[in-house]
């Protein structure tokens, strides 16, 4: 009988960092705390300005190797009525903890996300996020961040564990579709923000 299988065992199991995982290091160029991350593609479902139906998740370097973001849930990103969607939320997790790239200056994506979902959070809401990068083991990165609703220092309605696996540009070029990776890659902005990732390993 075919359907979905589960994730790994062993190695690739746990999110905690293993025993000789060392502290991440914050970039010399990474933003200055408190200064906003921007979009880096214009068509991301979680941080790009021409999706209308985005997130318009906006992230800033916070101290350390860390970033808080915040996005308001609108109509469309309900799954019961007047209530965020669950894998929605995720989304806002992930576009969360893929921001954390900046500050260490490494092009990293999604490897493995867990949440724990603590309250459920209505249409309307400014979701709080933050996340900080834990640990780094060769390519792996291990960061953690929550979600609080009506103000940063509000109840907290999500938490999450993720791990982000550094890859090199061709990682998206060898796998995007064509026609949207010649787009970007004829988009001066895009191609800076790539570079800058290249020139500083
Ligand atoms: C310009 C910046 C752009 C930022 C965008 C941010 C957007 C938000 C973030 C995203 O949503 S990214 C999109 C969602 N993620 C993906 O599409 C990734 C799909 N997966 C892959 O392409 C590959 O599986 C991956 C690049 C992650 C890894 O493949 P590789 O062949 O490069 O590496 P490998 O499989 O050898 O794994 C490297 C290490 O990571 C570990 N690993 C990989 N996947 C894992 C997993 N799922 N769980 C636990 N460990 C994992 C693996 O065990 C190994 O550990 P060791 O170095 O200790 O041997």
């Amino acid at each position: 009988m075919s359907g979905p299988t589960a994730p790994e065992t062993g190695a690739k199991a746990p999110l905690a960092p293993p025993a000789d995982a060392v502290a991440p290091v914050r970039h010399p160029d990474a933003p200055a705390p408190g200064e906003p991350i921007g979009s880096h593609y214009e068509n991301c479902f979680g941080c790009g300005g021409n999706q209308p139906h985005g997130l318009h998740l906006s992230a800033r370097a916070d101290e350390g190797v860390a970033v808080t973001a915040e996005f308001t849930v609108r109509p469309e990103h309900q799954g019961a009525p007047g209530l965020a969607h669950g894998g929605l939320l995720a989304s806002a997790l992930d576009e969360t903890f893929g921001a954390l790239s900046w500050l260490f200056r490494a092009i990293t994506v999604t490897g493995r996300l867990e949440t724990d979902y603590l309250l459920p959070v209505p249409v309307g809401t400014v979701l709080h996020l933050s996340a900080r990068c834990e640990a780094v083991h060769g390519r792996k990165y291990y960061s953690v961040a929550e979600g609080r609703l009506d103000g940063p220092d509000g109840p907290v309605a999500l938490r999450a564990r993720a791990l982000f696996i550094e890859v090199k540009v061709d990682h998206f070029t060898a796998n995007g579709r064509e026609e949207e990776i010649n787009a970007a890659m004829s988009d001066p902005d895009t191609v800076k923000a790539t570079r800058a990732f290249e020139v500083n390993p």
